[in-house]
Order: C-alpha cells, then sequence, then structure tokens
C-alpha cells in the first residue's frame, strides 16, 4: 500500500485555496447555517467549508471586533476560492434568551429558512474545581450547555418543527471526568446527553440533532490565547495515540459529513475527532502525590475496631 508522506500533504496544505472540502462543489447550495463562534477557530473553518460548499452562513458570536476581523478573512478566502456564497454577521450571546431568539428569527426573516445550526459557540477557563466561584461555573454552564439548549429550541420552534433540519452541537473529551475543567466537562456531558434527547424528540419532525467530541489538541491560535498561553498545546501531541495534535479542518469535516445527506440515518450521535486520545490510559492530568486512600475489608473493620467491638456486634 502507498503511504502518502507527511510532508507531501503539508505541501499541499500550503497552497491555500487548491483545497477547501473533501465534499464535492455545490453540495449545501441553497442551503442557510448559522455557526455560533463562527469567528475564530474551528467555528471559522466550519463557516468556510460551509461557504465553499454554497451555503449560506451567519456566524453569530459577542464580539463585534472578532466577528469582524474573521469575516474579513473569510470573504478575501472565499474571493480566492473562485466560490461564491453569502456570509452574514450577527452579534449574539448564546446566554441571553433575547438575543438567541433574535438570531433565529433574523436569520429567517432575511434568509427565509434555516436548514443548519452549528452550536459551536463555547469555552470555559481552567481551574481546580474546589476554586470555581458560582458566578464562573454558571457561566461556563450557561454558555455551554444553556445556550445549546437555547439555540436549538429556538432554531426547532422557529423554524425546523415544519420544515425540518440538521442540528450539529459541540462536546470536548470529558469521557473520563474533566479535571481543571469540572464545570465544562459537566455541561458537555449535558450536551451530549441533550443530544440524543433531541435527537429521538425531533426525530418526527425530520430534524437531525448530532454532536461532535474534539479531543483537547485542535490547535487554533484563539484557543491558545484563552488560556494566555499561546503554547498550551505543546507536548499534547505526545499523549494522543496518532501522535500528533489535531487541525480546526478535521472538525469542520466531520461537521460537514453530519450536515449531508451522508448522514441522513444518524441521529443522537456524538463524534470524538481526537486521534484515539479518549480510548488511551496515558493520563493528561496528572495526580498530586498522597498516601494511599483507606480501604475497607471485614478483617480491616476487625484490626481498626479490636476484638471487643466486633464481638459486642455478635
Ligand atoms: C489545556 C489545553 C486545552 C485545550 C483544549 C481546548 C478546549 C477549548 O474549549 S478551546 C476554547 C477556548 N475558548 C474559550 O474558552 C472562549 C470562551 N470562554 C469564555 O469566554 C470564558 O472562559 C467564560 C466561558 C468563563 C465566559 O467569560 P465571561 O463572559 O467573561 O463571563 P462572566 O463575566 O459572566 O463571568 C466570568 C466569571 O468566570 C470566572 N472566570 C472567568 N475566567 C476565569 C479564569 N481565567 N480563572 C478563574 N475564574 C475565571 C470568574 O468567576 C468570573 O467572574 P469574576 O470573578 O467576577 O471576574
Ligand atoms: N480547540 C480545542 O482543542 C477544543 C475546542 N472545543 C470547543 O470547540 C469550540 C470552538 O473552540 P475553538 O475554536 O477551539 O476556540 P475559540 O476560542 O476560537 O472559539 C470559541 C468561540 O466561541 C464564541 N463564544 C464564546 N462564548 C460565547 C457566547 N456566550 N455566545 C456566543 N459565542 C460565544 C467565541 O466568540 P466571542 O468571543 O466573540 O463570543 C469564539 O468564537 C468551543 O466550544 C470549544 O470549547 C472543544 C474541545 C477541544
Amino acid at each position: 500500500m502507498s503511504q502518502r508522506s507527511s510532508s507531501t500533504f503539508e505541501n499541499e496544505c500550503q497552497k491555500p485555496f487548491a483545497l477547501s472540502s473533501v465534499f464535492r462543489p455545490g453540495l449545501f447550495e441553497g442551503r442557510v447555517a448559522i455557526v455560533t463562534g463562527g469567528g475564530t477557530g474551528i467555528g471559522k473553518a466550519i463557516a468556510k467549508e460551509l461557504l465553499f460548499l454554497g451555503c449560506t452562513v451567519v456566524i453569530a458570536s459577542r464580539k463585534k471586533d472578532r466577528l469582524a476581523s474573521g469575516a474579513e478573512e473569510i470573504r478575501t478566502w472565499l474571493t480566492h476560492t473562485g466560490q461564491q456564497a453569502t456570509l452574514h454577521v450577527l452579534q449574539c450571546n448564546i446566554r441571553n434568551e433575547e438575543e438567541v431568539k433574535s438570531l433565529i428569527s433574523t436569520t429567517v426573516l432575511t434568509y427565509g429558512k434555516l436548514d443548519f445550526l452549528i452550536n459551536n459557540g463555547g469555552g470555559q477557563f481552567i481551574s481546580n474545581t474546589a476554586e470555581i466561584r458560582l458566578k464562573g461555573w454558571n457561566a461556563v454552564v450557561e454558555t455551554n450547555l444553556t445556550g445549546t439548549f437555547l439555540m436549538c429550541r429556538e432554531a426547532y420552534n422557529q423554524w425546523m418543527k415544519h420544515h425540518g433540519g440538521v442540528i450539529v452541537n459541540m462536546a470536548m473529551d470529558m469521557w473520563k471526568g474533566s479535571p481543571l475543567m469540572g464545570h465544562s466537562g459537566a455541561a458537555r456531558a449535558g450536551v451530549v446527553n441533550l443530544t440524543k434527547t433531541l435527537g429521538v424528540e425531533w426525530a418526527q419532525s425530520n430534524v437531525r440533532v448530532n454532536c461532535v467530541a474534539p479531543g483537547s489538541s485542535i490547535v487554533s491560535p484563539t484557543a491558545a490565547a484563552n488560556y494566555g498561553d499561546l503554547n498550551v498545546f505543546d507536548g499534547i501531541g505526545a499523549t494522543i495515540p496518532m501522535k500528533r495534535t489535531g487541525t480546526v479542518e478535521e472538525v469542520s469535516s466531520a461537521v460537514c459529513f453530519l450536515l449531508s445527506p451522508g448522514a441522513s440515518f444518524i441521529t443522537g450521535e456524538t463524534i470524538r475527532i481526537d486521534g484515539g486520545q479518549s480510548f488511551y490510559t496515558t493520563p493528561t492530568y496528572s495526580l498530586p502525590d498522597s498516601k494511599p486512600t483507606d480501604k475497607y475489608s471485614w478483617q480491616s473493620c476487625f484490626d481498626a475496631e479490636g476484638p471487643e467491638a466486633a464481638k459486642s456486634k455478635l
């Protein structure tokens, strides 16, 4: 079997506009999508790929400046691809119910429909759970779980209930717990569960709801900046069975597959995009040194309590 070397692949990718999707051009022509967090990182890659495939895309997030610079980059890129598609920018904090309602209604009013919702916007900060203040806990849970719920509910009630559609949610590698990201792990586990529920409840409306779960390994400058350390992804590749970090394109193509007719019998599912990391036992969080914890056995109780106490229980 011939094996393409990684350097060949890198060279291909350095031709920035030659390769923009593994899917066929025009696949999403006539479709309308909302991508939250579409101005940066993974969301920006999803927006680009959808546009490349002919979809009209609304990107939405909290910060005007991030949206504006993301949109400028996307438009320049789109021009170079030679493809024509519409990109629309709307400000929205997914934690705010009124803003979410308005994002969906503006999209439906402007473009007459809403086919795809990609709930990519989200995130968290790093902290031992014992040190998380209630405001910080609430901020992360509202962003990742409540924000996803609000977006799904409004997309469904305002459009998809009567017209069908596809939703893709965002989780993370929280399968074995999330040391130092307890708030986000709990919220994303909720998102995975919500995805299953909605997949069942909304099947009757021809709405599919799925989710992607990237490992803590998808390199983007904005994600790194969020942790105040541009090198935060260094060293992570070595802990992954595939021996490398992931790319934003590798998340985007999974999202596009889930949106496509090729996934038309898939709903309620979460796809891991983590190079096998979540199935591998090497911990990314090292436990602090501590003495062995207390063991339970009848003999140890007898030893601890002494023969008289044990006899008195007979
Ligand atoms: C280690 C490698 C990991 C690689 C894997 C990457 C995974 C990813 O998910 S990458 C995505 C990264 N991007 C983001 O996380 C962006 C979105 N995140 C945020 O905006 C914040 O983290 C947020 C969700 C907490 C929302 O922030 P904000 O809008 O400012 O929220 P509030 O003003 O309502 O509340 C802030 C509240 O939260 C606590 N807090 C925030 N940051 C920290 C921090 N760095 N350390 C400790 N606590 C923090 C704090 O309680 C804040 O309230 P105040 O105390 O009043 O400031
Ligand atoms: N990179 C990785 O390794 C992993 C990433 N993820 C998840 O993937 C998603 C994208 O992350 P990534 O691109 O890497 O990082 P980014 O920090 O670049 O993306 C986060 C995006 O979410 C938007 N956002 C955050 N809070 C809100 C909000 N309340 N309302 C609307 N938009 C919001 C941000 O825009 P703005 O600031 O303008 O609001 C930003 O565009 C996130 O949910 C992230 O947690 C999950 C696992 C691993």
